[in-house]
């Protein structure tokens, strides 16, 4: 028991890595229960831990009902006045999609912090218990209120909205993108599907019209350069905003803003003519988060089209 117990701090956890062990095999399993987390974890001396031990999985095998349940531990946190933040401990593989998904629901100056580890906890030089402390440390810091969702990865600070893993192995494996940052709500957003098609030189229709016929609602194209495609991508583009479905247009490209410029019956001119809509700085494991979240809201197209523009 501390005695200047001043500040709360919930840390939630889900697997990942940070909580890994190797298997016999030599395979990799998060292994490592919460509450070895919180006997171990180096908080501040005004900082009381409080732990909510929620899943324990790979983030890779993770879907839309995990990521909404990880939202409702965030928003039952905050429900209790005597938070003071969250810190989550996710595996690195999904975690730009479930910091967005919580980014888009907090509505709350307190702050939200996501960590994780690159080596898993059996390692012999891990990084999981550092970052734990970063986070737990930024979490409890009133300079981080007001700042939204945050990931805490390998000593930086990087902002949910725009956040992506940049690295498979390195210890700083995030980066951060330019992204305004809206808030939109609680919602759950499983039962929606937004799907990812990538396109490539000479790319049919074939995943497009396939993921129409599976009871897709969204799509999102990661398209070439500032988000071109070609005339047979354009037609069932245009096939599938008739049934219903709403496309967005991002870029296979890491950096720089997506637009319609070029035309030619393939271009980002015709993407737009045919129907899609344009992620601005957003690329598509994040779009498909935005986009799952507004239709699951029932946002009209228009604002939609505002909601990617802004971004
Ligand atoms: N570094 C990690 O956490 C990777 C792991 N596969 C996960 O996302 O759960």
């Amino acid at each position: 028991m501390r005695d200047v117990a001043t500040k709360t701090i919930v840390v939630v956890t889900t697997g990942g890595t940070i909580a890994g062990t190797a298997s016999p095999d030599g395979a990799i399993h998060p292994t490592v229960d919460g509450s070895a987390f919180i006997a171990n974890a180096k908080a501040p001396a005004d900082v009381d831990l409080r732990l909510h031990d929620l899943m324990s999985t790979d983030s890779a095998r993770m879907s839309f009902v995990e990521m909404d349940s990880i939202a409702a531990a965030v928003a039952t946190a905050m429900a209790e006045e005597s938070t003071d933040g969250v810190v989550i401990l996710h595996g690195t593989d999904t975690m730009q999609e479930t910091a967005m998904l919580v980014d888009l629901q907090h509505d709350d100056p307190r702050p939200v912090v996501f960590t994780g580890a690159q080596r898993p906890a059996d390692h012999n030089e891990p990084d999981g218990p550092g970052n734990l402390t970063a986070a737990i440390a930024l979490a409890a810091d009133v300079d981080s209120r007001g700042r939204g969702v945050l990931i805490s990865f390998g000593d930086e600070v990087v902002p949910a909205r725009g956040a992506r893993k940049v690295h498979t192995t390195d210890l700083r494996g995030f980066e951060g993108a330019a992204a305004a940052r809206k808030v939109l709500g609680r919602c759950s957003i499983a039962g929606t599907r937004v799907d990812i098609v990538t396109l490539y030189p000479g790319v049919d229709a074939t995943a497009i019209d396939a993921y129409v016929a599976a009871g897709a609602s969204g799509l999102v194209l990661e398209a070439m350069g500032s988000g071109n495609a070609n005339p047979t991508v354009v037609d069932a583009v245009r096939r599938s905003v008739a049934a219903g479905v709403t496309v967005v247009v991002t870029s296979r490209v890491h950096e720089g803003p997506v637009a319609a410029t070029y035309g030619g019956g393939g271009g980002g001119v015709d993407l737009v003519a045919a129907g899609a809509l344009v992620s601005t700085n957003l690329r598509a494991s994040q779009s498909r988060i935005l986009l799952a979240a507004l239709l699951a809201h029932k946002t009209p197209q228009a604002d939609i089209a505002d909601w990617f523009s802004a971004r």
